[in-house]
């Protein structure tokens, strides 16, 4: 088994124990229900935009620890104050020590944020609501494009956004209507290789109409430019930030 089969057979797991210990009606019921849904696309079509998805990461299956005592609080905060133009949190606990209570941490922000979780169950787009997120992330690399077209429609009729995770040229029939932002993922999740380059090769593939963000291995201005060139909006960038001791200016 690969890492992320590892992980899609824990969050399976993980998935049936939640929704025995919480009902959708409890869900339902939680103040983040009713916030008001903030627009990723709208964020970053904006002029103005930085296009950068920053993300609040303490550790991942490929790099361990990237910053054990982070407080998510204060990094999420100064991510906004220097223009990001949405937050991801990572909200899986047993892989990337995440949290729901971090993503509600990061709510105070007043700018779109992306729960990042292996999502493969409606019941985690109810969640994703529940703790105010706005958006969510469907991995074409766990999930049937059958699967990727009803999780997006459905996260659509909560007001929620879908960002498309591609990595592989196999996965472009992924692509449905429901997904109007589609992210190209550099590392790839069974080997943990990065490959720059391979955003740049796939947008090439990609339909005009959808939103394209860079996703991991980002550590430079140049490759930014680069993305943005190459018709890139978005640009999803975590190791790089939580390395650093101060977070730095954008
Ligand atoms: O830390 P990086 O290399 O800047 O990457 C951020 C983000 O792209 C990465 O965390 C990520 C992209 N897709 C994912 C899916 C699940 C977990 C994590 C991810």
């Amino acid at each position: 088994m690969n890492i992320l089969d590892t992980i899609i057979a824990h969050k399976k797991t993980e998935v049936a124990t939640r929704k025995a210990a919480v009902s959708i009606k409890d869900l339902e019921a939680r103040p983040g229900y009713i916030i008001p849904v903030r627009s990723l696309a709208d964020s970053l079509l904006k002029e103005n935009s930085t296009g950068i998805i920053a993300e609040f990461k303490r550790k991942s299956p490929s790099k361990g620890f990237i910053k054990q005592d982070a407080n998510v609080s204060e990094i999420t905060t100064a991510y906004t104050k220097h223009g990001a133009a949405c937050l991801s949190v990572l909200t899986d606990e047993h892989f990337f020590g995440g949290s729901d209570e971090d993503l509600m941490q990061a709510r105070k922000n007043d700018i779109p944020i992306l729960r990042k979780d292996f999502i493969i169950d409606e019941y985690q787009i109810i969640e994703a609501k529940s703790i105010g997120a706005d958006v969510i992330l469907l991995i074409a690399a766990c999930l049937t494009p059958k699967e990727v077209q009803s999780l997006a429609t459905f996260a659509a009729s909560l007001g929620l956004e879908t960002i498309l995770e591609l990595h592989a040229e196999e996965e472009l029939a992924h692509i449905c209507d429901a997904t109007k932002i589609v992210g190209i993922n550099n590392r790839d999740l069974k080997t943990f290789n990065v490959d720059i380059e391979r955003s740049l090769r796939m947008a090439e593939r990609l339909p005009a109409d959808k939103i394209k963000i860079a996703e991991s291995g980002i550590d430079k201005i140049e490759d930014i430019l680069l993305f943005k060139q190459n018709g890139f909006k978005g640009f999803l960038i975590g190791e790089y930030f939580m390395k650093q001791e101060d977070t730095p200016a954008l």
